[in-house]
């Protein structure tokens, strides 16, 4: 059974990998989402130039009944020379994902210069889409800002470059972003990131559970599913389909894997519950996909990919 996906160059032999932020911090995190025989690649922490301790805890919190997670991380990440070091000596054959979230332009466009001139020969990642450092909007609701950031990357980026969006939940927003990212050489897009400023209350204490921004954060886990799976559609529909799609937000079990595809997506990214399972969650996951592939007697996600069906 077929279960690879491809961007620009770059063959995964397993489509699935952690989401920015979980389990990519350290070196020792990397080396363990790598070190599973079923994921296909990593992607390190966000990166700013300089290290970052983030926001105060609590930052993080598991909803109950399995519904998902809220946080506020604040970008904690031990800067960008460490990853850039980790990426650039570390022995693997699995592709790898560099991701980059400075706080202004200037910072990302001198974090993305370094990568241009370095021997990194992975993938790039721009983070336009964190929702938690405060007083600092998610660049990626600003069309004309993504168009001019893009177009500052591209005059001198050419390595493979995807950028990381957040979830949009209007049509016209879909169609918008759609015709920016359209007009530059993007190796892929992944969506979504979490679902900014959400809030979730401690029925014992009658208090937020996470202590940054008076208990506001991105949600993550099953209960992101609907609009994972609607933006990872909706831009399927409309980008190039040079730019390939890293499906990220609820997927807990091989099915919401299998519907991330259906609905055009490469590669899927599980945030929430590995943060619950720890790497194995990875092979669980794969199994479970290989058995809904089974099902319909289907030998390769290329069968699925994009094809979801709708109502006549
Ligand atoms: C890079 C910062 C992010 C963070 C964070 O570090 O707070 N949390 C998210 O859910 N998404 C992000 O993009």
């Amino acid at each position: 059974m077929d279960l690879t996906g491809q961007i620009a160059n770059f063959h995964f032999n397993h489509i699935l990998l952690n989401a920015a932020g979980v389990k990519c911090q350290t070196t020792a995190e990397l080396d363990q989402v790598l070190a599973s025989p079923y994921s296909g690649s990593v992607v390190t922490k966000s990166a700013t130039p300089m290290v970052r301790p983030g926001n105060p805890s609590p930052r993080y919190y598991q909803l109950p009944e399995e519904l998902g997670s809220i946080n506020s991380m604040g970008l904690p990440n031990e800067g960008f020379a460490y990853y850039l070091d980790y990426v650039l000596n570390k022995q693997t054959d699995k592709p790898v994902f560099f991701s980059v979230a400075g706080l202004t332009k200037d910072d990302n466009l001198a974090m993305l210069m370094e990568l241009e001139q370095s021997d990194f020969n992975g993938l790039v990642e721009l983070n336009l889409s964190c929702p938690n450092v405060p007083g600092k909007p998610q660049t990626a609701y600003d069309f004309e800002a993504t168009r001019a950031i893009l177009t500052e990357v591209f005059a001198f980026f050419t390595k493979p470059l995807g950028v990381k969006l957040p979830p949009y939940f209007d049509m016209v927003h879909f169609d918008m972003i759609a015709a920016v990212l359209n007009d530059f050489p993007l190796a892929f897009v992944n969506t979504i990131n979490s679902i900014g400023n959400g809030l979730a209350i401690d029925p014992h204490t009658d208090t937020v559970v996470i202590k940054p921004k008076g208990g506001f954060g991105g949600l993550g886990g099953s209960l992101v599913k609907a609009t994972a799976l609607a933006n990872v559609r909706a831009l399927r529909e409309r980008l190039n389909e040079s730019i390939k799609i890293i499906g990220t937000g609820g997927v807990t079990s091989g099915r919401d894997v299998y519907d991330l595809v259906l609905c055009g997506a490469d590669l899927v990214e599980v945030g929430t519950q590995l943060m619950v399972e720890d790497t194995p969650v990875f092979e669980r996951l794969e199994g479970e996909l290989a058995n809904e592939l089974d099902k319909k007697n289907y030998q390769s996600l290329a069968e699925i990919r994009g094809k979801l069906q709708t109502i006549a």
